[in-house]
């Protein structure tokens, strides 16, 4: 009590302290002011109207004074009571934190919100039980909740927990490409976590448990991550059920080789090191589309427990730096996967590209490979259709270790993909009624049918019954496979499409594969069509562009010839050159063609042995541009 008088006493004298100093200094500043200044001021105060406006400017600038003096030293003296940390995205910690941000209940301080919309289980490649589970019908993404940018209060084991999120302006004048990927670099959000008091354990303890919990949700699932245009980092990931390794059909020996070549090489770090070889390896996989090549990779990396990061080089907004930036940190235990190498090389060479612009360059791609340091064992796979348009660069031992062609599917590809489809019973001897269902699709129903199945499966009756149809899908699988043939170019995506057309009846396939052969033939046909009037068109132009240039060179000399003084560029000059980039394409092939042929001679690692070299020839079909045998 005696406390508070004397505060009282205290806070009374200085207030009387601090009026009378007004006071005074309101009667020294009447003293300085002039007559007429005196006659100004006394108007102001005279009319009501004046006085009020130049009361509420003084009101106001209090009220500015103050407010920035309270958010200047809120956050200082706050500091002073609490321990922060801070993440910036792109960061793995920032992922873990904000996955156990998004898990932790909302309490009421949260009011400004964002929202995801979630598929527990995401397995794109299973596509094909999708479209005909009429449950999928009903069902519905999870709606996930997060706190929004600002600052929230959330609880953890019995605590407070203040979580502030961030998003730095976007710097002004973000008109050109090098400021938007700057200003994209610098607006990377941030996450910061506080906790009452000095003891920065809390604090250890929650980034321990968010990575503990986010490790534990990918446990046995594949992670693929994706970059975002104009992004330097792996800003998207999903998590999926691993495919299962055995689904993919391919040649014969061919994944069990790569698997075993790839285990080889994870179990030999110490070997590269004892020779001072970079510790990595890099596989290129080309052939026509739909032969399996990305979903082997995904398979592959389930099968290792591994994650796989996947670039796209031909999207536009990606450039050297980026892509450097992106394959040095790629998460540990990952696989890189960059599609379609050729997309970003056609670009280049069509001049589109510069290096510093927002597409990647060959120069980048090389640099980017062969300064993958901050990972060592970096597993890298490059994936192309038409690896005669890639340079020998690109593909040389040290960059690319083994190429092997994904091709038309052989007879073991056509035999496996039917029996995946028909059998009762996978490879693997489980029941495949439901056979390769993932955990996602496995709702109540559907674990209800599997367990039905496990009881009928027990019954010898039902046994019988499923040898007899068994031993009647091995017939007709020796059937399709006198029918399909290598020679036919059929893809294994193809032989897909065809089997999941006609799953409910394998019994009537036989009958429909030569309508299935025609088709294909026929789209064939329509693509060499095509493929042939683009050629033509590039000839006309180019042929048109040499009599342009023919004809600008004669007149030229006749001018000279005439005693004219002739400038040393002219139209016929800009136009070759505007011309040029579409004309590259041709010419680019043949020169590539031309660069490819000598390195393959040259190139003693080029890898036949694993591919189906017996069956695989240069194709006179539709697709020109089909890989040839490697
Ligand atoms: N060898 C295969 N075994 C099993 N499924 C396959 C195989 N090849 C293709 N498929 C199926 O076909 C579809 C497309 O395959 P995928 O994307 O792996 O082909 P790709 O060779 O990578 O094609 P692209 O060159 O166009 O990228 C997938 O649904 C996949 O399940």
């Amino acid at each position: 009590m005696d406390w508070l008088v004397i505060k009282a006493g205290t806070f009374l004298n200085s207030s009387a302290a601090v009026l009378d100093h007004v006071v005074q200094s309101g009667a020294r500043f009447e003293a300085t002011l002039s007559p007429p200044a005196m006659r100004v001021v006394k108007a102001v105060l005279g009319n009501d109207v004046l006085s009020a406006g130049f009361f509420l400017m003084i009101v106001g600038s209090f009220y500015t004074f103050f407010k920035d003096l309270i958010t200047r030293y809120y956050y200082e003296v706050q500091s002073w009571f609490y321990v922060s940390v801070q993440v910036q995205e792109g960061d793995d910690c920032y992922k873990w934190l904000s996955e156990w941000v998004a898990e932790r209940p909302l309490t009421k301080s949260v009011r400004h919100l964002t929202v995801k919309a979630v598929w527990d289980d995401d397995e794109e490649e299973q596509g094909y039980y999708r479209s005909n589970n009429d449950s999928r019908q009903n069902e519905r993404p999870r709606l996930l909740f997060l706190p929004g940018m600002g600052s929230h209060v959330l609880y953890h084991k019995g605590f407070k927990v203040n979580v502030s999120q961030e998003r730095p302006e976007q710097a002004a004048g973000a008109d050109n490409e090098q400021s938007r990927i700057l200003a994209s670099i610098q607006k990377k959000q941030s996450l910061t976590i506080s906790t009452f008091g000095w003891d920065i354990s809390r604090l250890k303890m929650i980034v321990q448990d968010a990575m503990e919990e986010s490790y534990k949700k990918k446990e046995g699932k594949t992670t693929i991550y994706t970059s975002q245009p104009y992004d330097s980092y792996w800003s998207n990931s999903s998590t999926r059920s691993p495919r299962a390794f055995h689904s993919v059909i391919l040649a014969e020996g061919l994944k069990e080789e790569l698997l075993e070549d790839i285990s080889t090489f994870r179990n030999s770090a110490h070997w590269y090191h004892d020779r001072g070889v970079p510790y990595r390896r890099g596989y290129l996989l080309h052939g026509p589309p739909g032969t399996g090549k990305t979903s082997f990779i995904v398979a592959l990396a389930g099968h290792l427990r591994m994650s796989v990061c996947i670039v796209n080089l031909g999207i536009s907004g990606l450039n050297d730096q980026q892509l450097d930036q992106l394959l040095n940190n790629a998460p540990r235990n990952s696989i890189l996967l960059m599609e379609d190498v050729d997309a970003a090389l056609v670009r280049r060479k069509a001049g589109k590209a510069q290096s510093g612009s927002n597409n990647v360059t060959l120069s980048g791609i090389l640099n980017a490979l062969d300064g993958i340091t901050a990972q060592e064992g970096s597993v890298v796979f490059m994936t192309t259709n038409h690896i005669r348009k890639l340079a020998p660069a690109l593909i040389r031992p040290g960059r690319c270790d083994r190429k092997l062609v994904f091709d038309y599917a052989d007879k073991h590809q056509i035999r496996g993909m039917f029996l995946k489809f028909f059998l009762s019973r996978s490879s693997e001897g489980q029941a495949t009624n439901e056979p390769t269902t993932p955990v996602r699709f496995r709702n109540k129903k559907a674990t209800e049918k599997s367990a039905a199945a496990a009881a009928a499966d027990s019954d010898p009756k039902e046994q019988a019954r499923k040898d007899a149809y068994d031993a009647k899908i091995y017939e007709i699988a020796d059937q399709i496979c006198e029918k399909i043939t290598f020679e036919d170019s059929v893809t294994t995506a193809q032989l897909q499409g065809f089997f999941m057309l006609h799953r409910d009846e394998p019994e009537t396939i036989l009958d429909k594969v030569p309508g299935f052969l025609t088709e294909l033939a026929h789209e064939r046909e329509m693509l060499t069509e095509k493929k042939e009037k683009r050629r033509q068109r590039r000839t006309m132009k180019k042929a048109k562009k040499q009599a342009r240039e023919k004809k600008a060179k004669e007149e030229k000399a006749a001018r000279i010839a005439a005693g004219e003084t002739v400038e040393s560029s002219s139209d016929s000059d800009s136009d070759a050159s505007g011309d040029d980039a579409s004309d590259s394409f041709s010419d680019s092939d043949s020169e590539i063609e031309e660069e490819w042929m000598k390195a393959t001679k040259t190139t003693p690692n080029t890898d036949t042995k694993l591919t189906n070299s017996a069956d695989t020839k240069e194709k006179v079909n539709g697709d020109a541009d089909a890989a040839p045998a490697v």
